[in-house]
């Protein structure tokens, strides 16, 4: 019944804000367009197309709010008009009753928040779509926040994804863009991400990695998780007190140095993915802020660590070096790069990759290095990578959008951000470090634990890879012959062909040669029968036998 009421509401909210607009109606079915065409008695009003989706997103609450923020960070399937309204989306979300909070802390946790914290706020500090945000001081005098999930958010996310789905599954069908927009992809992505921001715990030990990632680090502080007072539905941290990373007035105001700012949200980013090999994935500037101390050398601080990502090494590897071979703008390069690390099939044609690799960045790399949007670049390749069946991997994609959310935030702090002068530098050391002694000893006191576990094992896999490449040799023996085989047979087929055609020929021109004969009724003694109509038909006789 609920969900019956909901898809009612979701209706409503499209015919209001004539979404069907959105939809090329051509492709529609005969019966879609009959139940639509009264939609058309409702007026669009001035309002652009952006506007009536964010309005209706809005409408329709917490859970279609956060999915209109995540098509705004896509701009392979999104049009910038749309992405541009998207991105005001704000989850400004009422709370929710306080003695519930409470009550959800006291339930998790096994004892009242009285006696749990020395002071506890009941009024919340932030409340979000999610979660909600209430301030507390721990009895040895810290000040933490306490965030638990909204009660009853899982039936919410559950059913109102479920519809989304379906939505999904109709514009996929019918919308001249379904294909190229992959909506019941998106949706089920964007169902996985929600899902996993109602794990705490998880978000507690993202926020307890990166914290050890950057402790004593000029760069990036990222608070305490107090692990006593955490669980699934119930996470404590330790509060901080930034400026949040949107107020620029009052960043400028403490003559926060911006350049440097800017320039260390891209060296973070670098660090993170190439050094740390663990990335905090929700940049969004709702969860970063500024510390207040040292302006001159500004100091990020990040929560809401929900989201994190991580590249496997060879993806690392491969990553570091398509950037650097884009930025020389050597394609060629970056299309061996494609096909060596298995990201393109292995029969894909080079030439045809570089060429269209050149084609759709010649046109970016002509402006200066400052407007190149290093994201953009990222996500042509990916889409020009796409067309020669690469199967882009979710973690690619997650670092992509991250780029994309970084350079934004960069050139809103600092516009004339060129990204490119602090990443080639890095990048040109994470590669030169790679195969430095010191990595590979690294590497080797790293690894060589499981490789002295292994080792007993390694002539048990000599004897087992011999076996194997004797049986390969043998398959490879047995591949040959029957390929003689079919070239004999092939080769027989053929000769047999041509004496048929040979035979044809022959008793064909006989008969023609006797044929005059024939209409004159002399042929039954056989007398007037040229010798070489003779000839002609014993050796076409001869050659159908030699056929056989
Ligand atoms: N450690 C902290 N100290 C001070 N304020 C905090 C802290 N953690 C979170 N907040 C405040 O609470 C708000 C919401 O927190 P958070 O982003 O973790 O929640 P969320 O439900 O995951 O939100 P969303 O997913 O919509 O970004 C933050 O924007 C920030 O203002």
């Amino acid at each position: 019944m609920t969900s019956l009421l909901r898809l009612l509401t979701i209706l409503f909210t499209f015919a209001r804000y004539r979404l069907d607009l959105l939809i090329a109606k051509g492709n529609l079915p005969w019966w879609l367009r009959l139940l639509l065409a009264p939609l058309a008695l409702i007026p669009a009003g001035k309002r652009s197309r952006g506007e009536r989706l964010r309005l209706a997103f809005e409408g329709l609450g917490p859970i279609f709010i956060k999915f209109g923020q995540l098509l705004s960070t896509r701009p392979d399937l999104m049009p910038p008009d749309i992405i541009a309204e998207l991105s005001a989306l704000q989850d400004r979300v009422p709370p929710f009753d306080k003695t519930k909070f409470c009550a959800l802390v006291e339930h998790s946790l096994g004892d009242s928040v009285d006696n749990l914290f020395q002071q506890f706020d009941r009024e919340p500090l932030a409340s979000a779509s999610v979660a909600q945000v209430h301030a507390a001081v721990l009895h040895d005098g810290r000040e933490v926040v306490v965030k638990a999930i909204r009660p009853g958010i899982e039936k919410v996310i559950e059913q109102d994804t479920r519809l989304l789905h379906v939505i999904a599954q109709v514009v996929e069908r019918y919308s001249a863009d379904g294909k190229r927009l992959r909506p019941v992809e998106v949706v089920d992505d964007y169902r996985t991400t929600i899902f996993d921001e109602l794990d705490l715990q998880r978000e507690a030990a993202n926020a307890s990695q990166l914290r050890r990632n950057f402790l004593h680090s000029p760069l990036l502080y990222i608070p305490e998780v107090i692990w006593d007072y955490t669980r699934h539905k119930v996470l404590v941290l330790e509060r901080i007190s930034g400026i949040p990373v949107t107020n620029i007035e009052q960043l400028q105001a403490q003559n926060t140095d911006m350049k440097k700012l800017a320039e260390r949200g891209v060296e973070i980013f670098f660090t993170q993915v190439f050094e740390h090999n663990f990335f905090h994935a929700d940049m969004h500037p709702g969860n970063i802020f500024v510390s207040r101390a040292h302006p001159d050398q500004p100091q990020y601080i990040a929560v809401d660590m929900a989201i994190v990502g991580s590249l496997n090494r060879a993806d690392q590897y491969y990553l570091a070096r398509n950037m650097l071979a884009m930025f020389r703008r050597d394609y060629r390069q970056v299309a061996e790069l494609h096909v060596q690390s298995g990201w393109v099939p292995e029969h894909t044609r080079i030439e045809e990759l570089e060429a269209a690799v050149r084609t759709v960045c010649e046109p970016i790399f002509e402006k200066p290095l400052k407007e190149i949007s290093f994201g953009h670049v990222l996500l042509s390749l990916f889409r020009t990578a796409r067309r020669f069946n690469m199967e882009v991997q979710p973690q690619l994609v997650l670092l992509q959008k991250t780029l994309l959310n970084i350079e934004g935030l960069g050139r809103q702090l600092y516009p004339d951000l060129n990204l490119w002068a602090t990443a080639h530098p890095f990048l040109e050391r994470w590669l030169k470090n790679r195969f430095h002694p010191k990595t590979l000893w690294q590497d080797l006191k790293r690894y060589g634990p499981e490789w002295m576990e292994k080792f007993p094992e390694v002539p048990h896999l000599i004897f087992n890879g011999l076996q194997q490449v004797q049986h390969l040799d043998g398959l490879r023996d047995e591949l040959q012959r029957s390929r003689e085989l079919a070239q004999k047979r092939e080769r027989r087929a053929s000769v047999r062909r041509r004496l048929l055609l040979a035979a044809t020929a022959c008793i064909a021109g006989s008969v023609l040669l006797v044929w005059p004969e024939l209409t004159h009724q002399v042929v039954k003694s056989g007398q007037h029968i040229p010798p070489a109509a003779w000839v002609l038909g014993g050796a076409g006789l001869l050659l159908l036998a030699l056929r056989r």
